[in-house]
């Protein structure tokens, strides 16, 4: 299994090489694309963690300041000046705490009897404040230049205010967000805390939120470093996801080769058991001159691949060197075919698609007079298609050219299929004895409105009367394509207009129906 499995890879290096280095990038990519939105998603979950846990921080600290309101009086004697020292020691936030009275000036503090007059900006922001409370970032002789105050108006009229240093309001903060997360935590227009990068790399994408009673903004980024040093980090994984990526795209290449080679499986199979279908599409005359005639296609429903185009089972065929097989099972087909219907098929000739490789072989016109001896009803209704395809080399016109008459003498007739598709052109016919020329789809569709492909066409018309020729027009699907052609001077007309190809029973039909004797 092992070695078998070696040897498919060996064989495929190309492949190999590609994948490899598909998936490497493919997972490169998948893993950074992966992380950015980790990340992306992440900033944003901590950041609402960060508005609530705040949101609860700013609740405790009021009502811790209410606590304090409740058990003060306006008195500042030694035991007040104590219970405030007490509370401050104990508070996990404030290193210092006031008393003010219902003139907003403060007249108690933690350090002893005080007397300063609260900003009238504070006193207004107390006094519109639906709690009575409200928050700021000022200077203090005490703890610093930027210290974080907290006021609080109890309804007795007693005040108290709390000042701490901004690392014990914003400390909540570095819990929340990594160290390598940065963070800007304002209130007002003031930074009350922030945290940088210490790359100072500049900014990948950031998240922000406010809460909107206090004033406070809170903006958390990740910087382009984090995301690189965390890109690194995921190496493992990317590596995992390369090698998943790899074996992936490894095992889908093999399963469609098995696939395809399991569908040449099938070709195979059904060449050899004569297992595809032939259907029959007339070709009808038009101008009251020539016969009817029948164009012999195969059709082939897989089990498993469903329907196959009929060129794909050419193509095939020629791959599998099955193509002479594919030719001689049709032509017994149409044998067995004119043997079931005498009467019905009578006057009427078939043609066969025959692979123009295949005429050169020296045995294919001793096969051919074999298969005749076996179904004599082929004689003079046979007819074998060859398509124009490219210029024949000095070596092989001669041999086709005697083939031809080997051929045209065993009473079986010639046509040149899709004629103007190929390269042979006009003076590939003057060589070779056709009875019929085929003018190929692609004219009939533009025949109309194009002025060059009826110059074209009125040539080959032309040439093919002068070589006493039958002229079919192939792919006739509407009435003005009908006209069309027949004003050329066609003689026989085959396409959808009159007839799809049929299945032997309802050609038959259609024949008892459509035919004009
Ligand atoms: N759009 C359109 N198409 C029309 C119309 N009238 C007929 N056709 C289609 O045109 C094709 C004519 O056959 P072809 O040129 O020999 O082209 C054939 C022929 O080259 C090849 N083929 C079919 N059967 C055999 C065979 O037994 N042996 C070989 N060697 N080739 C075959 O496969 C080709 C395709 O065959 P099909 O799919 O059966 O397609 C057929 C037929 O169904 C029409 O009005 N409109």
């Amino acid at each position: 299994m092992l070695h078998t499995t070696m040897d498919f890879l060996l064989a495929r290096k190309k492949a190999i090489v590609f994948f490899s280095l598909f998936t490497l990038l493919f997972s490169g990519f998948l893993t950074a694309l992966g992380l950015y939105v980790f990340l992306l998603n992440d900033l944003n979950n901590r950041t609402t963690q960060a508005k609530h846990a705040l949101s609860t921080q700013m609740d405790e600290i009021f009502i811790e300041l209410k606590q304090i309101t409740d058990n003060s009086a306006l008195s500042c004697e030694q035991e007040d000046v104590d219970r405030l020292r007490k509370s401050s020691f104990y508070s996990p936030f404030f290193k210092e705490l006031g008393l003010f009275n219902g003139d907003y000036k403060v007249y108690c503090s933690s350090l002893g009897p005080i007397n300063i007059s609260l900003y009238k900006s504070i006193v207004s922001r107390i006094q519109n404040s639906q709690e009575r409370s409200t928050v700021s970032l000022m200077d203090s002789n005490t703890l610093g230049e930027s210290t974080f105050f907290a006021f609080y108006q109890g309804e007795n009229g007693i005040g108290v205010n709390g000042l701490a240093p901004p690392q014990s309001i914003s400390s909540i903060l570095d819990s929340i967000f990594p160290s390598d997360y940065g963070y800007e935590l304002t209130l007002g227009k003031r930074i009350l805390s922030s945290k940088q990068d210490s790359s100072d790399s500049s900014v990948l994408f950031q998240d922000a939120m406010s809460l909107d009673d206090w004033s406070m903004g809170l903006v958390s980024y990740v910087s382009y470093n984090a995301y690189w040093e965390r890109f690194w980090l995921f190496m493992p994984l990317l590596i995992v996801c390369w090698i998943l990526l790899f074996v992936l795209c490894s095992v889908i290449y093999a399963l469609r080769i098995y696939y395809r080679e399991s569908l040449r499986h099938c070709v195979k199979r059904a060449i050899r058991q004569s297992a595809i279908d032939v259907h029959f599409q007339p070709i009808v005359p038009i101008n009251g001159r020539g016969k009817y005639a029948m164009e012999a296609l195969i059709r082939w429903h897989s089990p498993y691949h469903g329907n196959v185009s009929p060129p794909f089972i050419v193509e095939m065929s020629e791959k599998l060197g099955l193509i002479d097989e594919l030719t001689w099972m049709v032509i017994r087909k149409v044998g067995f075919f004119y043997r079931a219907y005498p009467k019905q098929l009578s006057g009427i000739s078939i043609s066969v698609n025959v692979d123009r490789h295949s005429l050169l072989k020296q045995e294919f016109a001793g096969t051919l007079a074999h298969i005749l001896t076996e179904y004599p009803e082929l004689k003079g209704r046979l007819a074998l298609e060859v398509t124009e395809t490219s210029v024949l080399n000095a070596i092989d016109l001669p041999v086709m050219v005697s083939r031809f008459e080997h051929i045209k003498a065993l009473g079986v007739g010639l046509s040149v299929d899709d004629f103007g598709t190929g390269y042979a052109g006009l003076d590939f016919l003057r060589r070779f004895p056709y009875d019929t020329l085929k003018l190929d789809q692609v004219f009939i569709g533009s025949l109309q409105d194009d002025q060059f492909t009826r110059q074209i066409l009125t040539s080959m018309t032309k040439l093919a009367k002068e070589l006493n020729m039958e002229l079919v027009a192939e792919g006739v699907e509407r009435e003005d394509q009908l006209e069309a052609v027949r004003a050329l001077g066609v003689d026989r007309v085959q396409g959808y207009y009159f007839c799809r190809p049929l299945p032997e029973q309802d050609v038959i039909v259609w024949l008892e129906q459509n035919m004009i004797q």
